[in-house]
């Protein structure tokens, strides 16, 4: 529940701590921070010494020599790289102007809504070692609502879909509270994992993060591409066959089975919640429809599968990707 949100003095900052990306908050000044969740480290130093974090780091993926070490905090949502998270936190905290430790009760953090006991010591414990003393954990699809500026205190149903890089999750929340949730972990980063993947087994082709990551927002902007299959997309990258680096080009049909499938993965999660949501506030989504927040929101297809599966009305909240950042922002103001 949002009421239960309380603290003796006020947080300052708050940090949207995700797979792909980190943000920090303040109450007066919004996002201070917004660079990718991702660190290098210098793997011959004994204590693993951070060579570059966030925007510095990440040309470096996929491009390290061996005396280099790639660290991301996350994955698919999980807090898998505690050195990462510790140094990428004490970074960004630098960046904003964080010197020495933060007083108590004063950093609020987003976590997962289905976050377990150990995941979110995790988060603390990274916390703590980056001194942004004491924390306090908020459910992100809650917050994500917030930023939309759902009704989310009152007594009616709304759905929201936050779709991020490692995890997407389904809320219908009523009166401040989460009522049905499903979390699955797959995002937008799962989805540049899979094009890799149908481009290595289909193709013989190897691509690496980045170039992955490119060839997916290119086939999320149909102004670009277009929906149709009349468009073509060139891939850089090496041909396993030749062994040479080359250019691949195929039509943009030819990724429509990897998207569907992986956008199905979602729809079932969606439809999984709907099945589980007690009448009377099916009555109000059916009304209100679903909000999409998170970056990966933006996918034509996405919104489209869901319409298609549900019969109901769905949307992209303004600005979707900052919508958790917003609604930290509106807790810190209190
Ligand atoms: N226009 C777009 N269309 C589709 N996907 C996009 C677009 N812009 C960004 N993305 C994707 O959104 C993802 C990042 O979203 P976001 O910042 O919400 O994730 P995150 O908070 O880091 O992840 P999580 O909360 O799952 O740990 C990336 O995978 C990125 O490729």
């Amino acid at each position: 529940m949002i009421s239960s949100f309380s603290w003796r003095s006020a947080p300052r900052l708050a940090f949207d701590v995700g797979t792909a990306n980190l943000r920090v908050i303040s109450s007066e000044r919004g996002i201070l921070f917004d660079e990718p969740s991702i660190c290098c480290f210098d793997a011959d130093d004994y204590n693993g010494a951070l060579v570059a974090a966030g925007a510095k780091a990440l040309p470096m993926a996929d491009r390290t020599p061996p005396k280099l070490r790639i660290g991301r905090p996350l994955r698919r949502g999980v807090l898998q790289d505690l050195a990462a998270a510790r140094a990428l936190l004490r970074y960004a905290g630098e960046c904003v102007g964080v010197r020495g430790r933060i007083s108590a009760k004063s950093t609020l953090i987003g976590v997962p809504a289905d976050a377990t006991q150990a995941e979110r010591r995790a988060f603390m414990t990274a916390a703590r070692d980056a001194n942004l003393g004491v924390v306090q954990l908020v459910s992100e699809p809650v917050v994500a609502a917030i930023g939309a500026g759902l009704p989310i205190m009152e007594a009616t149903g709304c759905m929201l879909v936050e779709c991020g890089a490692g995890t997407t999750e389904v809320v219908v929340i009523s009166l401040g509270g989460v009522c049905v949730s499903r979390t699955v972990r797959v995002g937008g980063a799962s989805l540049d994992q899979a094009i890799t993947d149908f481009l290595h087994l289909r193709h013989k082709f190897l691509i690496g993060e980045q170039s992955a990551e490119r060839l997916k927002l290119e086939l999320a902007d149909e102004s670009v591409t277009g929906s149709g299959a009349d468009c073509d997309m060139q891939v850089r990258g090496r041909c396993i066959e030749a062994g040479l680096p080359t250019v691949l080009t195929l039509p943009r049909q030819a990724f429509d089975d990897v998207l569907v499938k992986h956008f199905t993965m979602i729809v079932e999660a969606v439809v999984d919640t709907l099945n589980e949501t007690p009448p009377e506030l099916s009555h109000d989504i059916l009304e209100r429809g679903i909000i999409l927040t998170g970056g990966s929101a933006p996918f034509p297809l996405l919104s489209t599968m869901l319409a298609k599966a549900t019969g109901l009305d769905v949307m992209v909240a303004d600005d979707s990707r900052y919508c958790v950042a917003r609604g930290l922002q509106a807790l810190l103001a209190g």
